[in-house]
């Protein structure tokens, strides 16, 4: 955790979920109801055929609805793509980018992902960016070069603490129950504060970083402790409303 940041926890339901997953987000959106909600956000972001009926669930609930990808022009001749103002329009607060399965099925490069953090911006949601090495770029010893390269690339100027998430996700653990270890947790969210701190200065200080890759609510409360990690972004344990709130009430001992 940073101090004076307040942390967010983030689901990612890729490409999974029909209507009668809706019942998942009702009961995300009453789970987060209460005391916690003033020191910890929550977020799910759903497949796009699912935002606007999911923010309607959330009128009077503090969990947050975003998309999980937005195309880096305002509208236009883009077949199959969505706009950040689509995004904003179904009341949708924030917007993944860069995700690694993005860049890996997309070909979406560093200088793309920080079109679309802008395009977010101008649509005043907030880019949640996503960064990670795979797990050859690890073994080779090369992950805090490749971090420092995405986040460079892929970061917009400009960013506000107030717009700008960054999700920390090991490409090799993500969906596959491996997570690095606490120390290489540290090591890697410490890198990246002080990357930020240099480029932004106080902003950096606030900018959340998230870690994702295999959170689940048994290995939560030791991943979120770390320094630096002020939040998550959880895929398959998103999925489910036990097991993302069960990962959202470990704030409830970490901020007592
Ligand atoms: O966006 C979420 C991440 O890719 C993590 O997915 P996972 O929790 O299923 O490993």
């Amino acid at each position: 955790m940073t101090p004076d940041v307040r942390p967010l926890v983030a689901g990612n339901w890729k490409m999974n979920g029909t209507r009668a997953s809706l019942d998942q987000i009702k009961a995300i959106a009453e789970g987060v109801q209460g005391p916690l909600s003033e020191k910890v956000e929550s977020l799910i972001c759903p497949p796009a055929t699912l935002l606007y009926v999911a923010t309607a669930l959330c009128t009077d609930s503090p969990l947050q609805i975003g998309a999980q990808d937005c195309h880096q022009n305002a509208s236009g001749a883009h077949t199959g793509d969505l706009a950040a103002e689509m995004i904003a329009d179904c009341f949708g607060t924030h917007v993944i980018v860069g995700h690694s399965e993005r860049r890996t099925d997309h070909a979406e490069t560093d200088h793309l992902v920080r079109a679309k953090a802008e395009a977010a911006y101008a649509a005043d949601l907030t880019a949640v960016i996503c960064i990670g090495e795979t797990a050859d770029e690890r073994k080779s010893g090369q992950t805090l070069d490749i971090l420092k390269r995405q986040l460079a690339g892929s970061v917009p100027d400009g960013a506000t603490a107030e717009r700008t998430v960054i999700a920390y996700e090991p490409v090799w653990a993500i969906g596959t129950g491996l997570t690095p270890t606490v120390a290489d947790v540290a090591e890697a969210h410490a890198f990246l504060r002080a990357e930020l701190v240099k480029r932004f200065g106080d902003a950096g200080k606030k900018m959340r970083i998230l870690y994702g890759g295999s959170v689940k609510p048994s290995n939560a409360r030791e991943l979120m402790a770390v320094e630096n990690v002020d939040g998550a972004l959880i895929g398959g344990a998103s999925l489910k409303a036990q097991d993302f709130l069960a990962i959202y009430r470990v704030y409830e001992e970490l901020t007592a």
